[in-house]
């Protein structure tokens, strides 16, 4: 390749580990000698102590990416597929999907939920993690905490907050091996997409095929289902939903969680067949027919 590839991240620790876990494939797959990263400053990364979905949602951390795509300053963009929103602009593809690492939650600061003590401060700006927590301790007092992986865990340790729950997938990354004690699935249902980082291109040009030889389809497919589920539901970042598609033997399974903000209201529900819309459409539209009305007024946004 004449011209080395240039690949758009966001420049927080998590974002550079990922957009490496990016070059090396590449540079692998391709033989390629090396990969330019280049670092795009988005307005989530400068705006630190709001709630995401208060100040303009998920868009704020794909605009500046998205801009230097359609722009031709970068040939690809690394994202964490959790943070990028539903409806994506119709010249931006997702090209790959990495293999999933693990999708749990972890929990910092306690043993277990059940360990946390009466009104323990619980920082998260996560409505999903909220209601979760709110859901089984409704004692707990959740508070806001934004910030990058390490930052949040700066706060932990001076007691800012007495406990946190971040994605075990960007702690391994960080090499936070120790950090925090893996929650499960059943205990936390994740985010649609944790643990998945994908890379966008435009949907036309050279690009989209040089990156799809480093596709997990397996991966790919599951959270390309996950997705069809938030926008079936209508979901938007003030929504606590949490959603799991798992790949076996030719069929997705999807699994899926809906809460009010304070998890006093709750439904879940699970569906297998083909990978894809039809199956994120059909459970959507079972969830959202079994919700109670303080449920469904927070999707359909
Ligand atoms: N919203 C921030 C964000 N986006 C992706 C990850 C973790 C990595 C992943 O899920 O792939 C995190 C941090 C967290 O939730 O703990």
């Amino acid at each position: 390749m004449a011209k080395t590839f240039r690949l758009g991240t966001r420049g927080s620790p998590l974002a550079l580990t990922q957009a490496g876990m990016v070059r090396d494939a590449l540079m692998a797959a391709h033989g390629w000698d090396d990969v330019e990263i280049v670092v795009v400053r988005t307005t989530g990364d400068r705006v630190q102590d709001r709630a995401l979905a208060e100040i303009g949602g998920k868009a704020l951390w794909t605009k500046e990416l998205d801009r230097a795509l359609l722009a031709g300053e970068v040939d690809a963009c690394v994202h964490s597929m959790k943070d990028v929103e539903t409806i994506r602009p119709a010249d931006i593809a997702i090209a790959a999907v990495l293999p999933r690492a693990d999708v749990r939650d972890r929990l910092i600061g306690a043993e277990s939920i059940e360990a946390l003590p009466q009104g323990a401060v619980v920082g998260t700006s996560s409505p999903r993690r909220r209601a979760q927590l709110l859901r089984r301790r409704p004692d707990l007092r959740i508070v806001l905490l934004r910030g990058n992986v390490d930052s949040r865990l700066g706060k932990l340790a001076v007691g800012d907050v007495d406990a946190t729950l971040l994605a075990a997938a960007g702690l391994e990354r960080l090499e936070r091996h120790d950090t925090g004690i893996p929650l499960s699935v059943d205990m936390t249902l994740p985010a649609p997409a944790q643990g998945a980082v994908g890379v966008e291109t435009l949907r036309e040009g050279p690009a989209r095929d040089l990156i799809k030889v480093i596709d997990c389809a397996e991966t790919h497919r599951c959270v390309l289902t996950e997705r069809a589920l938030l926008a079936a539901l209508g979901a938007t970042c003030h929504s606590p939903v949490a959603a799991l598609a798992a790949w076996q033997d030719g069929e997705i399974t999807l699994t899926a969680e809906l809460l009010d903000e304070d998890g006093t209201a709750h439904v879940t529900g699970s569906m297998s067949g083909p990978a894809g819309d039809p199956l994120a459409a059909a459970l959507a539209a079972d969830l959202l027919e079994r919700a109670p009305p303080t449920i469904r007024r927070l999707f359909g946004g």
